[in-house]
């Protein structure tokens, strides 16, 4: 057939709005290889595709397909069952669909055929090739098969990112921990009780401050458990939005609204037989609460737009700023929920509260960022002290990231205390024992660092006497 009345046989006035609406729905994606020897199809196939995929690459020759395989990331083929070269009379179709599966197990082929092979086309799809397109060929049909095939492509490199990164999150669970917990008597206490609750399958929940080790803590407790050679699958809470909820949490099936493609497993399901960390629980609507509530109690979930019921096995660690005891009684959090996520209780106590850990802590971060940045940092005690006193209203994240700032700015390798830049936080900040006086010999303190020695200035900032001044100086041993 001529190339024109190929053209004519693939445009009719009626494929233009089909057309329309699948560019509409789909930008063009993907690489589609079309191995044909009729030169006519290969064109006509050619322009016709060249709509819906990012790129299409025509072969005369099956010869040339491992080469093509070699040097592009195809997504798809559109093979021809017959060539007029023959390798296998009949069977050069099955032949070269062996040769792309031995090479790319995974890539979806297509298989374009005559009427008179069906029966070898139905054979071809029981030896791996995703589905058949007859010739002469409903433009439509083509096209809608070939954007599965494609689709189906985009699924399978979904799911292998995602072994990858669960193998990765093995590896990085398995290998030694990247905390260090420190020596305070505060941290010891929590040590403790990680070392006892971690090996039980025990629901915890983990309360503290932002940036207290939370997340790591939860991580930890993971690593010493028994499901260590599973995945912790962590969820955001405060950032999952209400009508994503279920399906993030508990997946869907393929329909269950617009942009469910394919059926999707949710993060109960990823967790499976292993940790699953919900981070921000405290900020979980109070609706959503009791869907989260009966999957935790049946053990089960169903995914939005399915009916089945899917058995669950996760250990559950829950984490949350927020005073969960005073929302329960304000009626924000259900008491019920509560109850089955905070089997095991550990408060995580403020970088304030043990500050014997503090310097431990810097030196580590030190060692840290001074490999990353190519220095050989060390601190001057003058610094130490000057991080030992402050308070620290970010705790561990915002002393790591105080450390790597001095570490990019510091000149040469000794940081001293003018490398840290504390915002005069240190004197608002009210610690919850904290008394006025605490308050007042800070501010005295404060105010003296900045001085030069200048006690009129000092008397003048504060708003009293010299006298007064001097009289709080010796009362507060400054
Ligand atoms: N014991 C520790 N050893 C080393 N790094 C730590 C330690 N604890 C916390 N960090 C670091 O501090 C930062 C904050 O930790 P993490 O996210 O675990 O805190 P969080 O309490 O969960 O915080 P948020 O409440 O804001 O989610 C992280 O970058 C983490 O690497």
């Amino acid at each position: 057939m001529s190339i024109f009345l190929t053209l004519l046989w693939i445009y009719p006035a009626g494929f233009i709005a089909l057309n329309d609406k699948f560019r509409k729905d789909m930008a063009k994606k993907g690489i589609i290889l079309v191995v044909d020897d009729n030169k006519s199809v290969l064109t006509a196939v050619g322009l016709l595709l060249g709509s819906y995929f990012e790129k299409v690459i025509t072969l005369s020759t099956p010869e040339r397909i491992p080469t093509v395989l070699s040097a592009e990331r195809v997504d798809v083929v559109l093979l021809d069952m017959n060539f007029s070269a023959a390798i296998n009379t009949g069977n050069e179709g099955l032949f070269w669909l062996s040769k792309i599966k031995e090479q790319v197990p995974d890539l979806p082929v297509v298989l374009f055929t005559a009427y008179a092979d069906i029966e070898l086309a139905v054979k071809a799809v029981k030896e791996g090739a995703t589905d058949f397109v007859v010739k002469p060929w409903d433009n439509a049909k083509l096209v809608a098969t070939l954007l599965s095939a494609y689709r189906l492509r985009e699924s399978q490199n979904e799911v292998k990112q995602l072994k990858e990164e669960k193998n990765a999150l093995k590896n990085q669970l398995n290998s030694e921990p990247s905390m260090l917990w420190g020596s305070s008597p505060e941290i010891m206490q929590v040590y403790n009780l990680v070392c006892k609750v971690a090996k039980t399958d025990a629901n915890i929940l983990l309360t503290g401050e932002n940036g207290t080790g939370k997340e790591m803590i939860a991580r930890e407790i993971h690593r010493l458990s028994n499901r260590s050679h599973e995945v912790m699958i962590s969820v955001d809470m405060g950032a999952v939005t209400e009508t994503l909820f279920e399906s993030e949490l508990f997946g869907h099936a393929k329909g269950a609204f617009t942009d469910a493609r394919e059926d999707r497993a949710g993060k109960f399901e990823a967790a499976n037989k292993g940790t699953l960390f919900l981070d921000e629980i405290g900020n979980l609507s109070y609706a959503l609460q009791a869907k989260l509530l009966t999957a935790l109690q049946n053990r089960k979930i169903t995914r939005v737009g399915s009916n089945k019921p899917i058995d669950t096995d996760i250990r559950l660690i829950c984490a949350t700023n927020r005073n969960i005891q005073e929302m329960v009684q304000q009626n924000h959090f259900r008491e019920d929920l509560l109850y089955r996520i905070n089997t095991i209780h550990i408060e995580i106590p403020p970088l304030r509260e043990r500050r014997e850990d503090i310097v431990p802590l810097a030196e580590y971060f030190l060692k840290k960022y001074s490999s990353k940045y190519g220095k050989n940092c060390n601190m001057l005690p003058a610094t130490q002290e000057k991080l030992q006193e402050y308070k620290w209203p970010g705790n561990i994240r915002e002393l790591q990231h105080a450390i790597e700032k001095a570490v990019i700015m510091c000149e040469g390798n000794t940081i001293k205390p003018s490398d840290f830049f504390f915002k005069t936080v240190t004197t608002t900040f009210i610690d919850k024992n904290e008394t006025l006086e605490d308050m007042e010999k800070q501010m005295i303190q404060h105010a003296l660092d900045r001085s030069n020695g200048n006690l009129s200035a000092v008397a003048t900032q504060l708003g009293i006497t010299r006298q007064t001044l001097y009289n709080k100086m010796k009362k507060y041993n400054l």
